[in-house]
């Protein structure tokens, strides 16, 4: 056992690359590490008929997981940091951020280049309430119908016709081999992105030494200080990846920039704030604009899709 990880991972192709990249990663690290993948399937993996936004509860995607890790059935799991909760259970902790791929959205359609370039009742799939509240805002006529499943799921639906164009991560896109199918990246201003997308953590048994220190080369400080500021921003609005929650921080030498959003799906109102602050206090940026978006009266829209915002300590 000493010379060997355990690392869980979902099923879906994406996740597996992940889990193999992070594998990678380590054995060019540990030539002699003897790296096994322990595959496991989540709830939000079983309920793809459901919308995310209606079958609630955080951690849909990261449970099964933490408890293979509770369980010693693994050692790491690999996670895309946009689906982990702000909290952990009891002993387990995100010991390693991995540096960023690229956080936007990409516009994928086999017909046109840009949402601009559609017409004015095109048809969008998108089952990400943040995405429908952006694109809707920009282009109020687009319908937007719900779209889940695995990337290749996603753009097979595409191909058969059911929707004019879709809205994915770039980053899973490229990971799977698939950035040709990328028409356009869609900006900060246009789509910003969810809170931690693009980037991947590794979550941990705390207490376990031995394969803290084989992980730690893999962090990444100036990821870990930007979704650190995200996630600070997510915790305040006690928003998960089901809600209509962006967030994207930029360092900035010193300094970082933070961009939060809270929406209507139906693009009826939208609340953005931005600011910037010390690189060393990325939580106080967090929660200032988690602050700064309620004040616009983002607790509203919230609380009208059933989420209360976190108690203020403060
Ligand atoms: N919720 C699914 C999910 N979780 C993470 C990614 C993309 C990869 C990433 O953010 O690193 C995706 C797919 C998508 O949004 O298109």
């Amino acid at each position: 056992m000493s010379n060997s990880l355990r690392i869980a991972t979902r099923k879906s192709p994406l996740a597996v690359w992940q889990a193999e990249e992070v594998s990678r990663r380590l054995q060019i690290l540990h030539p002699g590490l003897d790296i096994t993948l322990v595959r496991l399937s989540t709830r939000g993996d079983q309920m793809l008929d459901s919308p995310l936004s209606k079958i609630g509860g955080k951690g849909l995607f990261v449970k099964e997981l933490e408890q293979a890790l509770l369980e010693n059935e693994a050692d790491i799991a690999v996670h895309s940091m946009k689906d982990v909760p702000v909290s952990f259970p009891p002993g387990l902790g995100l010991s390693v951020i991995l540096e960023r791929d690229s956080p936007f959205d990409a516009f994928v359609s086999n017909r046109y280049d840009s949402p601009a370039d559609m017409p004015p009742d095109a048809h969008i799939g998108s089952a990400s309430l943040r995405r429908q509240a952006q694109i809707q805002a920009r282009f109020p006529r687009f319908s937007v119908s719900p779209l889940r499943g695995n990337v290749n799921t996603r753009l097979a639906k595409l191909d058969a016709d059911e929707f004019d164009a879709i809205i994915l991560a770039a980053s899973g896109l490229r990971r799977l081999g698939l950035g040709a199918r990328i028409r356009s990246v869609l900006n900060a201003d246009e789509s910003l992105p969810a809170i931690g997308q693009g980037a991947l953590g590794i979550e941990t048994r705390l207490d376990d030494a031995r394969v803290q220190s084989l992980i730690a080369p893999l962090d990444h400080a100036e990821t870990r200080c930007c979704v650190s500021a995200e996630r600070a921003l997510n915790a305040r609005l006690n928003g998960g990846c089901q809600v209509p929650i962006a967030g994207f921080a930029q360092l900035q030498g010193d300094r970082i920039h933070l961009r939060g959003l809270v929406g209507m799906p139906d693009g009826s109102r939208i609340c953005r704030a931005e600011a910037d602050g010390p690189a060393n206090m990325p939580e106080a940026l967090g929660t200032a604009i988690g602050e700064a978006l309620l004040a616009q009266g983002a607790g509203d829209i919230l609380a009208s899709l059933g989420i209360a915002p976190a108690e203020n300590f403060h």
